[in-house]
């Protein structure tokens, strides 16, 4: 019965196979290529979101990061999608009014509320990292800082966020979460990871940015040296990322942001006022402000210059001299004694100065003011001719001129400009003003500065080694299936002619 079945099978394969094997062929082919049709479609990307809260000495800036969840470990694909200027002072002016913090806070935790997808809420870390005006704080009264932090949390943790805490960042980690922010915007930490020769990837290091970030309160440079090899006083801080070692100088000159340094000066020259009225050559001709005397000294930057006045506020007249105004301020900055081998001001070890430099934060507002961003100023000399002209320009026309501009910012350009000028000079870059970068935002829409490098470390989102080799795309799946499906089915089918053929010949022979 068996034997009888067998051999109709048989006959009826020899017959009908080919026919039966390219239908199936067919039939696979059409079903293959639907499936590679209807499944190709793009699926919605998963977002993340991230918030940081830059507490900075003279004002508190929010930020939201947004990224895509699959391309987390890629240079450079976090972006910015909103800055909300908090309004009001730094949190270190809340000492004495702790009750006011939640409703600082709460407009901008309003808007991240609103833009980000109430799904995501719980999963969205929120930080807060306060810089150089909670240091001083800290140093004069530890108990009133650890209050307004404490504060704070208990107001930033009523919300449904990831809440992962506030605290004060140090000038180390300010430097160096500047540096990695704009290295990573700029794509410099992960270039030429497809390199071939790989002795172009040896000093990849040397190709980092350096950065300079000038705040209110403090001012930071950071920069990888050409010789890692000397024996540096301070320890560089040391960096795997996306398999590159980086050794990085950072250092954070505490009272030499340009609020803290304007009142340094300040308090130096109430002492060739005798009668308490200053005539100041880094204000405008014809203006004039009142400076409480105990404010002046009510405040650890300028506690070295105390004494006893017979008057309780200092007048203001400018005179809007550039070069004057120089010379004053080049006495902030102490030159002589070095006991490394190189020093930038006051004794402090640093590095000779290499490789091109982004500087943002108050030297970007300061030069963008001034017209002096562009890459065409390219000299030092360049900047000085435009220093003397805006400063000796009278006060009333300058604030007709620029009636939009706020004036406590309109008002001290004068100084700002000059305070730039002379600190990139006690850092020793007069010949090298053309490694300067003066940027704001980096890739359209994301801020230079501390606050990204700060969340991207906290998340582990920079990884130590390249990552792995992705897996094929999507479509490039479904093409390389078709097409082994296509050389199966091939081969099948000529085998099945080759064994059909053989058969038929021997039974022919026999
Ligand atoms: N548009 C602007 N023009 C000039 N200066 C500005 C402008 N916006 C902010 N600044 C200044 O930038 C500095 C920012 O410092 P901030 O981040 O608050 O302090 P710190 O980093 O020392 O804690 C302050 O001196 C502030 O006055
Ligand atoms: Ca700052």
């Amino acid at each position: 019965m068996f034997l009888v079945i067998d051999s109709r099978v048989k006959r009826f394969l020899s017959k009908n196979g080919l026919v039966i094997l390219g239908f199936t062929f067919i039939l696979s082919l059409i079903a293959l290529l639907a499936v590679g049709l209807t499944q190709n479609k793009n699926t919605p990307e998963n977002f993340k979101f991230g918030i940081v809260f830059d507490a900075g000495s003279s004002h508190t800036t929010m930020y939201i990061y947004k990224w895509s969840a699959e391309k987390v470990n890629d240079t450079g694909l976090v972006y910015e999608i909103e800055s909300c200027k908090v309004k009001g002072p730094g949190i270190s002016a809340f000492a004495s009014n702790l009750q006011d913090i939640p409703m600082y806070l709460s407009k901008c935790m309003g808007r991240a509320k609103e833009l980000i997808p109430k799904y995501k809420h719980h999963q969205t870390p929120v930080y807060l990292g306060a810089t150089a005006g909670m240091r001083l704080l800290r140093m004069e009264n530890e108990e009133s800082a650890e209050r307004i932090l404490n504060s704070v949390t208990s107001f930033l943790s009523s919300y449904p966020f990831n809440f992962r805490g506030a605290r004060i960042i140090s000038g180390s980690e300010e430097g160096a979460y500047g540096w990695i922010t704009i290295n990573y915007l700029l794509g410099k930490l992960q270039k030429k990871q497809n390199s071939k020769d790989p002795s172009s990837r040896r000093n990849e290091s040397l190709e980092t940015y350096g950065a300079l970030d000038l705040g209110g309160a403090s001012t930071q440079i950071t920069f990888v040296p050409k010789d890692t090899n000397i024996k540096p006083p301070i320890k560089f801080m040391q960096f795997r990322l996306y398999g590159n070692n980086y050794s990085v100088y950072t250092y954070s000159f505490l009272c030499y942001g340009k609020d803290q340094a304007l009142l340094k000066k300040l308090a130096m020259d109430i002492m060739n006022a005798p009668s308490g009225i200053l005539l100041d050559p880094c204000f405008h001709p014809g203006y004039e402000r009142t400076v409480d005397v105990s404010y002046l000294f009510n405040n650890t930057c300028t506690r070295e210059y105390n004494g006893q006045f017979p008057f309780h506020e200092l007048k203001i007249n400018g005179t809007g001299e550039f070069q004057q105004c120089q010379e004053d301020l080049l006495d902030l900055f102490h030159t002589t004694n070095c006991r490394y081998t190189s020093c930038t001001f006051n004794g402090i070890f640093m590095p000779p100065v290499q490789g091109e430099f982004g500087a943002f934060s108050a030297y970007y507002y300061t030069m963008n003011f001034l017209n002096l961003t562009s890459d065409k100023v390219s000299s030092e000399e360049m900047v000085i001719d435009k220093m003397k002209k805006f400063c000796a320009r009278p006060w009333k026309e300058v604030n007709t001129t620029y009636a939009g501009v706020k004036q406590k910012y309109l008002s001290e350009y004068c100084f700002a400009g000059t305070y730039v000028l002379t600190l990139l000079q006690a850092y020793n870059f007069t010949d090298y003003w053309k490694h300067i970068h003066f940027m704001d935002k980096i890739n359209d829409n994301t801020e230079a500065g501390w606050t990204l490098g700060y969340m991207l470390n906290l998340t582990n989102m920079i990884p130590a080694e390249l990552p792995q080799p992705k897996p094929f795309s999507r479509p490039t799946y479904i093409s390389l299936m078709v097409a082994f499906s296509l050389v199966l089915a091939v081969v099948f089918i000529l085998g099945s002619i080759i064994f059909h053929k053989s058969s038929y010949f021997q039974k022919k022979a026999i």
